[in-house]
């Protein structure tokens, strides 16, 4: 089940729902301005009802009894997540949380306490999260490796993101390990559209329809050394797919009975669940 299928991620995981062969639960939560003014949207010619926040409880009540073997997928705005999570954990509901932003230790410190199953990541591209667990590997292996040279971030989204990147964030704590002092109020957010693609290099078409840049670059005291790490996504197709594996991953886990229940993107690929 996708929340929400109105969005533009919580669409596209859908549609990688129906790709994989597996079964869209033909419900899923929304906001409630456009549960009421939509009503329901079409995914691969199945229909979707959007349920707003009022009604919630009673249809997941319905759902939960219909679809024993639901996981859930939270792709909605970092204002609503923790309440969102929270409704999850309370119902007992195994998701796979998407959303970057909110309250990120309310968020696991929630899910853990509740001990409800969870893969909560800001990045399901596979192979982004390899590159992340590369830098990780990194910091662990060299802690301190870069200490006295200079970071700078950038990443450029569509201009409706809200919030800065959740996996610029996720990267920078990394470089933090490895002797770059740099905090996430510093990553520069590129939302311009001449920036975009005149200094980031941005497709024109990719400007609106969905496009994450991301450039660190790392320079030495005397600026003779400069490494340059890039990872640039148009388009959504790579974090569906990747949504998908990891719900198909904390589905396994459920079965298995297995102690942990919380995990990232990292354990899913680290798991060899990534296709
Ligand atoms: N982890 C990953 O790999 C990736 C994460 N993301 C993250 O996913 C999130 C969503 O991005 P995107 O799809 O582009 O955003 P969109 O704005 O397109 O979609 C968000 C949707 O959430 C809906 N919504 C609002 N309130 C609620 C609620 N209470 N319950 C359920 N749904 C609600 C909105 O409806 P309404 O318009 O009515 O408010 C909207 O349809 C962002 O945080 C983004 O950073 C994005 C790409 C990859
Ligand atoms: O909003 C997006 O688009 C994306 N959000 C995630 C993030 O904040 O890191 C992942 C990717 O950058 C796309």
């Amino acid at each position: 089940m996708v929340n929400s299928c109105a969005g533009k991620m919580g669409h596209a995981t859908a549609e990688a729902v129906v790709r994989a062969g597996l079964t869209l639960v033909p419900y899923s939560l929304t906001g409630e301005s456009e549960a009421v003014a939509v009503g329901n949207v079409g995914v691969s010619g199945i229909p979707v009802e959007l349920v707003g926040p009022e009604k919630r409880q009673q249809a997941i009540e319905k759902i939960k009894s219909e679809y024993p073997d639901l996981v859930l997928v939270d792709y909605t705005l970092p204002s609503v997540l923790n309440g969102n999570a929270e409704f999850y954990c309370e119902n007992k509901l195994p998701f796979v949380m998407g959303t970057t932003g909110g309250d990120r230790d309310k968020l696991l410190a929630d899910v853990k306490a509740s001990g409800n199953y969870a893969v909560i990541a800001p990045n399901m591209g596979k192979q982004i999260v390899a590159f992340q667990t590369m830098m990780e590997l990194m910091a662990e292996q060299f802690p301190g490796c870069f200490s006295g040279y200079k970071l700078h971030v950038a990443e450029s989204h569509q201009r409706t993101k809200v919030d800065t990147s959740g996996t610029a964030k996720a990267v920078v704590q990394s470089f933090n390990k490895m002797g770059l002092p740099y905090t996430e109020e510093e990553i520069e957010k590129v939302r311009t559209v001449d920036e975009q693609v005149g200094r980031m290099g941005v497709p024109e078409q990719w400007v609106d329809a969905g496009h994450a840049f991301h450039t660190y670059t790392l320079t030495s005291p005397d600026g003779s050394v400069v490494l340059e790490f890039k990872h640039n996504v148009c388009g959504r197709e790579v974090y569906a797919e990747g949504t998908v594996d990891a719900a198909i991953f904390l589905h396994r886990q459920i079965k298995a009975g297995g102690e942990q229940r919380l995990f990232n993107m990292i354990d899913v690929l680290s798991a060899g669940a990534m296709r």
